[in-house]
């Protein structure tokens, strides 16, 4: 079909011909239709829009407006019919969201002067669809949800759930208070806005931390829902993930979300289903034992939806995976899909395709919302994607949704935003081992030109074709810089443009230092080379500066393909430069003095941050589950003095259950006295004889929950 609409609708009759735009149109239906379908038409028509004219008819199904297409119109909740032909057009509802969703519709089908003739009957796979700002780290602006919800709206998204980790009146300490007035004005402006977009604007409260399960707690809760509710808040969400101890059990949880459904929920005529985040929830943390989903899925209130992530924190979602929770819940699970979310891997953008999850899962879920980056912006991309995908899985085609959401967000720019997108999409090593491809398209090339390299031979073709990449990739971020177009999204991504343009000169200068070194000009090598280490420091001191945060402080771009090879040409090139003139010229420090061994699963492949003269652990913001026995241990590549370590689980009680050991060969162990300081952290030192191993076990009695907040070990020779 040659129409573009977005998502892509469900049942399309073109029929080749079109017609002038109309200079006037007469609409019928104005009085009955849903007012935010008008609002939006007027918008979008302005003056041609009157009582003489060609036919525009508008309302829901049994509007008199939209009598004669009754039976046309799908019988799905947000369904909708449209026709466009040479008597009329039709935009018909199912309900009041389907006559918006019309509209919606219509207003992408005006295409060079012309409306082409078309017949579209669509609805949606999935009931409800959206985003859940639900990320740890800085919440979104108030600029930046509006233009959210606005996005929404033009994707047909619609829900918003929203839930940050680190608003203080959403979790503890602060969900019992009323918001200030100050950010109460502002969520009553988000929700306001919602409901024009046609969005349900879902507050959720997370109360698990420190709640306790008394009437006097239950009473804040509900006041807090009633004072939402006064703000014009409709649709509610109670979260129980990321937490441990009181608030974690079942059947607490689920006294207490049945007592608000029936006593809140149930009783307003106009508030949407409870939704609710489990504790247990995602199927790599069930413990069969704890019959915690068994109690969900047995007292837990039918109309109560059920959040799920999957087979894991991060995964993609099958078939088999909600068929699974479905049976566990018994009923079907409301999707939070942690993607584009990058709270643990903060240095890197998530800007590629929306893959991996089934077409065929429509049938055992309620809803389907995804968690995004802490750049709204940057978010789009994906945010995008997930529109077309959860209204019409079975279309769904991952790259051609993908390269139509770059155009919508980058239109002045799509070129260089595609190239910038396509290398900054994996992740790195993480915790969660979730990994996405980048850089596809150049991978061969650049795995075939190192491999032929090596072996003596340097293949002209793939040299050019990555020259050419690289000189792109310098391009693209030169023009993203300068782009006005949407300041918003180039403002959050600067950062990552700056590195990305070091990328691609650093790219070219170890391309041309290969050339220097295989024509044997020493001059122009020693040039180049100095290039690449001036970029590097640069490189170094961009990741200092911006993005700086607890966790994965620092900007990294290109990290799967780009720079490894940039890293290997150079390497190589040096290599072979000081064997052919007896020069010693030093390679890229990439090198860590430091590697981690661990039996807790959740710390396997935990990332080391490595300075100078300090080792951090990347801290987790889930709850980690140390058994009896596990241990965490750090070996360093020589021998050093420990003049400090530091650790912090954020635990209430002592830590006498674990210890903590140095060791010079890792047979014998000496134990480190730690201190608690007054905010909790734990710290020590060891000023004896340098060692080579430090260690942290579990030398209890039983299983310990623990926030890896901070953990790391100061070295010095
Ligand atoms: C079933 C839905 C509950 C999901 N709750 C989650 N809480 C955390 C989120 O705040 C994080 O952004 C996410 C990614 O780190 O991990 C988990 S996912």
């Amino acid at each position: 079909q040659d129409i573009q609409v977005q998502p892509s609708p469900r049942q399309v009759n073109v029929t080749g011909k079109s017609m002038a735009i109309p200079v006037a149109f007469r609409l019928v239906g104005e009085q009955e239709a849903n007012p935010h379908a008008i609002t939006l038409l007027k918008q979008s028509l302005g003056d041609r829009l009157g009582t003489e004219g060609f036919p525009l008819y508008v309302g829901e199904k049994g509007g008199r407006g939209v009598r004669g297409v009754k039976r046309l119109i799908p019988d799905h909740p947000e369904g909708y019919y449209l026709s466009i032909t040479d008597k009329a057009i039709m935009l018909a509802g199912n309900d009041e969201r389907g006559t918006y969703y019309a509209v919606r519709t219509f207003m992408q089908l005006f295409h060079e002067g012309h409306l082409p003739f078309v017949e579209i009957q669509d609805y949606p796979d999935v009931r409800f669809r959206g985003v859940v700002e639900g990320f740890y780290g800085t919440p979104w602006s108030h600029e930046a949800r509006l233009r959210q919800l606005r996005f929404y709206g033009e994707n047909k998204l619609n829900t918003y759930i929203y839930g940050p980790k680190d608003d203080p009146y959403h979790s503890s300490p602060n969900w019992r208070k009323p918001y200030p007035v100050k950010e109460a004005a502002r969520l009553a402006e988000l929700v306001k806005v919602a409901d024009e977009n046609e969005v349900d604007f879902v507050w959720a409260i997370h109360p698990g931390l420190d709640i306790r399960w008394e009437t006097s707690d239950r009473d804040s809760l509900m006041a807090k829902f009633e004072h939402m509710y006064d703000l014009g808040v409709r649709s509610f969400a109670v979260f129980f993930d990321d937490i441990s101890g009181e608030g974690a059990k079942a059947d607490r949880q689920v006294e207490l979300l049945n007592y608000i459904d029936d006593h809140f929920v149930q009783v307003k005529p106009d508030v949407t289903p409870l939704i609710v985040c489990p504790t247990e929830y995602n199927k790599g943390w069930v413990r069969p034992e704890s019959g915690y989903l068994a109690t969900i899925g047995e007292k837990l209130n039918p109309s109560v939806e059920v959040m799920w992530t999957g087979d894991r924190v991060i995964s993609e979602i099958t078939k088999e995976g909600v068929e699974w929770i479905r049976e566990q819940i018994k009923r079907p699970s409301y999707i939070w899909w942690n993607f584009p979310v990058s709270d643990y891997v903060r240095d890197h953008l998530l800007l590629g395709e929306v893959y991996g999850n089934g077409k065929d899962i429509a049938g055992s879920i309620s809803g389907f919302v995804a968690n995004p980056m802490e750049w709204a912006e940057a978010s789009k991309l994906a945010i995008y994607c997930v529109a077309d995908y959860t209204w019409n899985m079975q279309s769904y085609d991952r790259f051609r949704s993908w390269h139509r959401a770059i155009r919508a967000i980058m239109p002045e720019n799509v070129e260089a935003f595609t190239v910038f997108a396509r290398h900054n999409s994996d992740l790195g090593e993480n915790v969660h081992r979730f990994r996405r491809e980048e850089s596809v398209e150049i991978q061969p090339v650049a795995e075939r030109f190192m491999k032929g390299y090596r072996e003596g031979h340097c293949d002209e073709r793939d040299f050019l074709a990555l020259q050419d990449e690289f000189e792109r990739v310098a391009e693209a971020a030169d023009l993203l810089l300068i782009d006005r177009e949407n300041e918003a999204l180039i403002e959050e991504i600067t950062p990552w443009l700056h590195q990305f343009k070091i990328l691609g000169d650093a790219g070219q200068e170890v391309l041309a230092m290969l050339k220097a070194g295989e024509r044997g000009d020493r001059e122009l090598f020693l040039r180049k080379y100095n290039h690449v280490k001036a970029l590097r420091k640069r490189s170094y001191e961009l990741e200092r500066q911006f993005n700086q945060n607890p966790y994965q402080p620092g900007v990294k771009t290109g990290t799967t393909v780009l720079q490894p090879l940039v890293l290997d040409v150079f390497t190589e090139a040096t290599e072979r430069f000081n064997r052919q003139n007896g020069t010693d010229l030093p390679l890229l420090a990439d090198y860590s003095p430091c590697k981690l061994t661990t039996n807790v699963p959740q710390l396997e492949s935990l990332p080391l941050q490595v300075y100078p003269n300090r080792v951090h652990l990347t801290p987790l913001l889930e709850v980690v589950k140390w058994p009896v026995g596990g241990y965490l241990q750090l070996e360093f590549d020589d021998a050093y003095r420990i003049p400090g370590t530091r650790l912090n689980f954020d635990v209430k009680g002592d830590l006498s259950w674990g210890v903590m050991e140095v060791s010079a060969d890792g047979e014998t162990w000496q134990t480190v006295a730690l201190t608690r300081d007054t905010r909790g952290r734990l710290n020590g030192k060891w000023e004896d004889a340098p060692v080579k191993f430090v260690r942290f076990t579990n030398t209890g009695e039983g299983e310990q929950q623990v926030y890896l907040r901070e953990f790391y070990v100061v070295f010095s020779l």
